[in-house]
């Protein structure tokens, strides 16, 4: 049997309405969209884009002003307040200021939860310590916040999510604040607890390194509609909304841009081609196999191979050195295989259409308002990121 989902937007939509001076906001319009029981589902857009409001209709913190939320079977619109409650109750969420109280220790943060359940004394504390170990901040115990790291607040934070057993946990920016390093350990954390606890988890960002990290599937949200969704690894590897190409562009910046095409045309004059490597066409030993071919002479010479729920995903740009007919004779060889964006020579430059939009080192950093946590150097993702194969290495 096909379990229903966990949680379902049915035409939700969010309008906050307008004052005097203020236009009406539609934070959250028209979206339809399925969780699944156990998944770990990401929700990416810039900021403003309606994410925050998405994700507090499914705890209830805002109702839907048309259409409807489900959750674990249960429809929320008309829920009484001691209904919605209920609902509540089975679902964490964490936040990115961490939202710890700092007068209590660590202990006590995490026996809040179970306090206001009115769980008795020794269960609640032998809970606490179960989750402090689960976390890995159990030498924390008798800490006050204050004296902890971002990454050690963040762990308390999701102890004290799970506290109560929740099927389901938010967690809206959770990484925001964090170092990369800090980011990659929590992300870890919230799979084992996916894993390991079976909680399915709904992860809010304006990251794609946290969705190609951590998520199984995603949704893309711009002004208020979930424009693109499904597997991360297709959501990123064929981008088709204008948005999500921006993501990917901004994250993996393995295309030159104009002007660094510019430059690399001066040291490599002869033919060249920027090459999609994939997991199914585009492999680099087909590739490899292809360029083998008679008489030409190919060196990698930019690009940036990273890695999207596991698979390889990014485009290498080759010059391809030797007499005219058998570097074309190569190109169609190339294009048999994978994407070619052919940009000719530098006697004969080819504006190639599809470098316009995807994945150049000049893509726009996104609104002012995107945070500044994601390192935009080429080859350095906030993990490290692609494998850095650009122009200053080469
Ligand atoms: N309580 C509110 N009253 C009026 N407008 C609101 C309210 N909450 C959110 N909005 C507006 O709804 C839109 C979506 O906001 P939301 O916080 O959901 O976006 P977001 O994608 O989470 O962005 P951010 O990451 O900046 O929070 C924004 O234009 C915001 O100003």
């Amino acid at each position: 049997m096909v379990s229903e989902p966990i949680i379902r937007f049915r035409d939700a939509a969010k309008v906050f309405p307008g004052g005097r001076r203020r236009p009406e906001v539609r934070a959250v319009d028209g979206v339809t969209l399925d969780i699944e029981a156990g998944e770990i589902f990401g929700v990416i857009g810039y900021s403003g884009a309606g994410k925050s409001t998405l994700v507090r209709l499914i705890n209830a913190l805002e109702k839907t002003t048309s259409g409807a939320v489900v959750v674990g079977g249960r429809d929320l619109t008309g829920l009484g307040e001691s209904q919605l409650r209920e609902v509540r109750a089975g679902i964490g969420m964490i936040f990115q200021q961490f939202n710890l109280l700092s007068s209590r220790t660590v202990a006590g943060n995490v026996a809040y939860p179970l306090e206001v359940a009115r769980w008795a004394k020794a269960e609640r504390e032998a809970r606490v310590r179960e989750l402090l170990e689960f976390v890995g901040i159990a030498d924390k115990a008798d800490v006050y916040p204050s004296q902890l790291s971002g990454g050690q607040k963040q762990r308390v934070g999701i102890a004290r999510a799970l506290a109560t057993n929740p099927r389901i946990l938010l967690a809206d920016e959770a990484t925001s604040a964090l170092d990369p390093e800090t980011t990659r350990d929590v992300l870890r954390l919230l799979q084992r607890v996916n894993r390991e606890l079976g909680i399915t988890v709904v992860i809010i960002t304006h990251e794609m390194d946290v969705v190609r990290y951590a998520c199984d599937r995603v949704a893309v949200m711009e002004h208020g509609r979930v424009v693109e969704v499904g597997d991360a690894y297709s959501v990123f590897s064929g981008p088709q909304a204008a948005v999500t190409q921006r993501f990917v562009g901004t994250s993996l910046r393995d295309r030159p841009s104009d002007e660094t095409l510019a430059r690399l045309r001066e040291r490599h004059p002869a033919r060249l081609v920027v090459v999609g490597i994939d997991e199914v066409t585009g492999s680099t030993r087909a590739i490899s196999q292809v360029l083998r071919g008679e008489g030409v002479e190919p060196a990698v010479i930019y690009g940036g191979i990273t890695e999207v729920a596991d698979k390889p995903y990014g485009s290498l740009t080759f010059e391809l050195t030797g007499p005219d007919d058998a570097v074309d004779a190569a190109v169609e060889r190339l294009r048999a295989v994978t994407d070619v964006d052919d940009l000719g020579t530098a006697a004969h430059p080819r504006r190639a259409p599809s470098l316009a939009a995807r994945g150049r080192d000049d893509a726009g950093p996104g609104p002012a308002s995107l945070a500044p946590t994601t390192d935009r150097r080429p080859g350095g993702g906030p993990f490290g990121g692609p494998t850095g194969l650009t122009e200053g290495n080469l």
